[in-house]
């Protein structure tokens, strides 16, 4: 069990090394509406094998949530942050070699796509709220569309992650967080 455990985490870090890194934007974020299902977004993008999320905008309140479970569960090398402008960010990604993959049900369904090129470069993933801004249909490498219904921000990161990962993204590992969880049948055990 436990070197099937290991095998695991050993083939997630073997894929991670020759893919970039990954990166969630969340954009069109409203402070009195948004906070949860941000935090949300954020919360997905750590445990589904994100190397870090930037909220566009200030709201101290989801950075704070993010960074508590980093502290208390692990995963100190994930980057949590916010900017001012979010286009601005894109695009000084796009000008240090990376890719922009924005989440749409408008975009061309993930079913039919190849994602093998997308994880060789740095990948930055965006995902709205409301309205987009027709800016990102534009400016993206990828309009991509986790099935072409509407559904939530929150449900569109996982399932990107989970593709990109190739489902070993839940077997990984967080290291230095106070508490780690021993998954059980029944019941609760926590380290
Ligand atoms: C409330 S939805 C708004 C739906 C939006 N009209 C759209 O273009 O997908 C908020 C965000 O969830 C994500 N989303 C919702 N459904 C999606 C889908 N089927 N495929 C990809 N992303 C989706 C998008 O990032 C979108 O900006």
């Amino acid at each position: 069990m436990h070197n099937k455990c290991f095998n695991i985490w050993l083939r997630f870090h073997i894929m991670a090394e020759s893919m970039g890194k990954i990166y969630v934007l969340r954009i069109g974020h409203r402070p009195k509406r948004d906070v949860r299902i941000t935090t949300h977004v954020g919360l997905v993008s750590r445990a589904f094998g994100a190397d870090g999320f930037i909220l566009e905008g200030d709201d101290p309140k989801v950075v704070e949530s993010i960074s508590k479970v980093l502290t208390k569960w692990g995963g100190r090398d994930f980057e949590v942050g916010a900017v001012e402008d979010a286009k601005a960010y894109v695009e000084k990604w796009k000008a240090g070699g990376g890719a922009v993959a924005h989440l749409t049900m408008y975009g061309l369904n993930i079913s039919g796509l190849d994602l093998g090129a997308m994880r060789k470069r740095d990948l930055l993933i965006v995902a709205g709220a409301e309205k987009v801004d027709r800016w990102y249909y534009d400016n993206a490498d990828y309009n991509i569309a986790i099935g072409n219904q509407p559904h939530s921000e929150v449900a569109a990161v996982a399932i990107m992650l989970d593709r990109l990962g190739n489902g070993l993204e839940l077997d990984r590992t967080f290291t230095g967080g106070r508490l780690r969880i021993i998954g059980q049948a029944r019941g609760k055990k926590v380290e």
